[in-house]
């Protein structure tokens, strides 16, 4: 596979900067043809911006953005946005309302150009039979659909998707998402895709890109985010992990739920933090526990806990068979047999 898109080196921020300080700093990341790579971070990271700037909406203050090696953009100029063969798809779909749904679809087509792809995504995405109804005559997922329709019909290369199903129910979000990387796929289109739900990305996404604060912290396939994430920030927001600090004891490390033997591994050394997944703990009910269950969640399989433990707060996995209550005290104990990562480095750790 070739590099369809490349950021080197790139730094960003909204007017002087002198008010907020960087949007993004030092960004380097690729997308090979064909990929669809997921965007991922919390409010306000700056994923918007990354492709504001991709699609040619800001420029780069430092740093350069090439699509199939020719350099689009820089902080000595760019190319406009629509020189750049790239879709756009956002979450309010930006539809036209006063244009039925063919003729939104053909919006950005040259005239005379050949609508043979703008009847073809119609009727792959189901929407041939609705091709004179107008943007509020249609479904939510109907308008995404035909919001995606619009992107791909002029044949674009790179596709940027900003939380395209967040406005969708459920079951509606679901299909989408899993017909989305085909479509591309069928349309020869790499995507970029914007989004805060990390098992969303982890679901369809070839690689995530988590950002943080303007920076990225890793840009990875989603089992070697799952099995090796680059920084605590990573596993506590992707995996959503427990992190806890680590101190020197003698012969064991000290953790706010309990001791772990030192292992071998030399890096090992260096940790200051545990990281232990939902499963890796188990609670003991107990009026004397130091702990305090704060709440719980059904979600099918088990109940997943929120409990204070000193100033950390810890999701748990509770068996269904094992109820418990909000207010109710409880100790906190690592589950036997279970591994935690270790920070920095992700060296993973038996718990017991
Ligand atoms: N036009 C603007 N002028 C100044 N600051 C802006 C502008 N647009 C966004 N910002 C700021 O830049 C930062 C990044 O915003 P951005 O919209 O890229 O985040 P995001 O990760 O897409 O967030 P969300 O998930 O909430 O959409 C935020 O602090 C935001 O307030």
């Amino acid at each position: 596979m070739t590099n369809h898109l490349q950021i080197k080196g790139l730094w960003y921020h909204y007017g002087d900067g002198s008010a907020e300080g960087w949007t993004l700093q030092s960004i380097n990341m690729n997308l090979q043809r064909g990929e669809l790579v997921g965007l991922l971070g919390p409010s306000g990271c700056g994923k918007t911006t990354l492709l504001r700037l991709i699609a040619g909406f800001e420029q780069p203050v430092r740093g350069t953005i090439c699509i199939d090696d020719h350099e689009v953009a820089s902080s000595r100029g760019m190319l406009p946005p629509e020189r750049r063969s790239i879709g756009m798809v956002f979450q309010d779909y930006a539809l036209f309302p006063h244009l039925d749904a063919w003729r939104n679809t053909c919006f950005g087509l040259r005239r005379g150009q050949d609508t043979s792809r703008a009847e073809w995504l119609l009727e792959m995405l189901g929407l041939a039979d609705l091709r004179h109804r107008y943007p509020h005559q249609l479904s939510g997922g109907q308008r995404q659909r035909l919001a995606l329709a619009r992107a791909l019909a002029p044949g674009p290369s790179l596709v940027l998707l900003d939380e395209p199903f967040s406005n969708l129910d459920v079951e509606v979000r679901l299909r989408l998402r899993s017909e989305l990387a085909g479509v591309l796929q069928t349309c020869g289109a790499s995507g970029l895709l914007v989004t805060h739900d990390p098992q969303e990305a982890l679901a369809i996404c070839d690689r995530v890109a988590v950002l943080r604060n303007g920076e990225l912290h890793q840009c990875a396939s989603p089992s070697d985010l799952v099995q090796k994430p680059a920084t605590p920030f990573v596993g506590r927001f992707v995996l959503q992990g427990n992190l806890l600090p680590l101190n020197m004891g003698g012969e064991h490390w000290l953790t706010p739920i309990g001791p772990l033997s030192k292992p071998t591994e030399p890096n090992a050394a260096k940790a200051t933090e545990l990281m232990v997944d939902d499963q890796a703990l188990q609670i003991q009910q107990d009026p004397r526990g130091e702990a305090l269950i704060q709440g719980r969640e059904f979600l099918g399989s088990h109940w997943l806990l929120r409990v204070e433990l000193g100033n950390h707060t810890l999701r748990v996995r509770q068996p269904l068979e094992r109820p418990v209550k909000t207010g109710e005290r409880c100790f906190v104990a690592f589950r036997a047999g279970q591994k935690g990562l270790l920070f920095p480095g992700a060296i993973p750790c038996p718990l017991c």
